[in-house]
């Protein structure tokens, strides 16, 4: 029986360039993002198994038996290297009262969480008796990642509790992180997860959220950038609320009506991200502004792509006319379709110039913060490392 209180985070992501286009074996950048989701693990009453999901207002517990024999029903041969079946996941929704086709967030919260436990407790271990709780600093279904970072966590603290990996946290340390068999194990098990939430992720966001930092990311192959300069990045939220699983859905729709035009633009963005690569590679830690034109002309391309591919919203349009008047570039980043944009703040854009830029972005009705690049992957915390606000929000049952 698990018998140890911890905590666990994973971090959002921002991707530089290769959205969409890494979903069909393009090359994407990405860098984890200091927002991140935390997991509370905590023992549960013998034959429980609860779980809180505040952030989209789910709150379930079971008896660990009737989730066994669900499992011995589902999950028979559940292995990292198998995507969820129709069957399982059919069989899932119906356990827990979930409609076929539904698509709210906490629908798919609560079936990627019983598929992810139910397969990882059939292959490592048996179903845990344990409270889980799971809040975050990261904005549901606005680009940035929050799905990945979920199943992150989730990955890692099932795996955790069914012995698959350890517990690295040693007493008196305030943080770990596993080792990289470990990670690799906990990124094939959140990939799962995704498949869960996205129908068919490429693997990028999880992968972002397993190992943090800097990643070039293509075709399941994840490579560490091997410089990454300081950059200052804007990060507005339109709050426009879009699902990326019916943005990717549209997207391979609009590839599979219009192929001779819709693949030389997805071969456009792989340039983009591996020219941008080669530039950021090339470029001091702390660069000049004479770096940043390129990086500025890469983003507006881009995002007349993304728009082509058929994921802009008239609120990222907004959002790139607002900040081109203040000479500044943007892109969306994630999904699109609403959600987030990023925009690229060279070292010689003074604060009013900022503070101009964000209050005219505020007046649209958005949100918007500076943000740092290139966080830890996902993290093992003793609680006294943690701030108070993250343990006023975990200290929720
Ligand atoms: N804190 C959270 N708790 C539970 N589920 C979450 C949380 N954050 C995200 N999710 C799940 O991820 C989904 C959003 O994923 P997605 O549409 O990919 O947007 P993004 O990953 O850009 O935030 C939500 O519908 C929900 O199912
Ligand atoms: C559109 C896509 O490239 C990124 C989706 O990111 P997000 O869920 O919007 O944070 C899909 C994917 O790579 O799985
Ligand atoms: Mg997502």
């Amino acid at each position: 029986m698990w018998a140890r209180e911890l905590v666990m985070s994973a971090p959002g992501k921002v991707i530089l360039h290769g959205e969409h286009a890494v979903v069909l074996g393009k090359v994407a950048l990405a860098v984890a993002l200091d927002l991140r989701t935390f997991l509370r693990l905590r023992p549960g009453a013998e034959g429980r198994l609860s779980v809180s999901l505040p952030g989209v207002g789910v709150r379930r517990s079971w008896d660990t038996p009737e989730l066994r024999a669900l499992r011995g029903r589902i999950a028979a041969d559940c292995d990292e290297s198998k995507p969820p079946s129709l069957e399982q996941l059919d069989a899932l929704r119906e356990f827990a009262g979930i409609a076929a086709g539904a698509s709210a967030p906490e629908s798919l919260a609560t079936l990627a969480f019983l598929y992810m436990c139910l397969a990882i407790s059939a292959k490592y271990g048996d179903v845990p008796s344990v409270d889980i709780l799971v809040w975050s600093e990261l904005p549901t279904g606005a680009g940035l990642g929050s799905s990945a970072a979920y199943a992150v966590c989730l990955a890692a603290a099932l795996l955790m509790v069914c012995g698959a990996i350890s517990c690295p946290l040693q007493e008196g340390e305030s943080t770990a992180r596993w080792t990289e068999e470990e990670l690799t194990l906990i990124n094939s098990w959140a990939f799962r997860g995704e498949q869960v939430i996205h129908g068919n992720p490429s693997g990028v966001d999880n992968a972002v959220g397993t190992w943090g930092g800097a990643l070039r990311y293509q075709a399941g192959k994840i490579t560490p950038l091997k410089r990454v300069p300081t950059l200052r990045i804007l990060l507005t939220n339109t709050k426009v609320p879009r699902s990326t699983k019916v943005l990717v859905a549209g997207v391979k729709e609009k590839i599979l009506k219009f192929p001779a035009i819709m693949n030389p633009v997805l071969d456009s963005i792989d340039a983009i991200s591996q020219e941008c690569q080669s530039v950021l590679e090339a470029m001091p830690a702390n660069p000049s502004p004479e770096h940043y034109p390129v990086l500025e002309e890469f983003f507006d391309i881009n995002q007349h792509h993304l728009n082509v591919l058929g994921v802009g919203h008239p609120s990222l349009d907004r959002l790139c006319q607002v900040t081109a008047s203040h000479s500044l570039h943007s892109k969306l980043t994630g999904a699109g379709g609403g959600g987030c944009g990023i925009t690229l703040l060279p070292p010689d854009t003074s604060p009013p110039a900022v503070e101009a830029a964000k209050q005219d972005l505020c007046a649209c009705g958005f949100e918007c913060w500076e943000t740092k690049i290139g966080a830890p992957g996902v993290t093992l915390h003793s609680c006294c490392s943690l701030s108070a606000r993250v343990l006023h929000a975990l200290a929720q049952s």
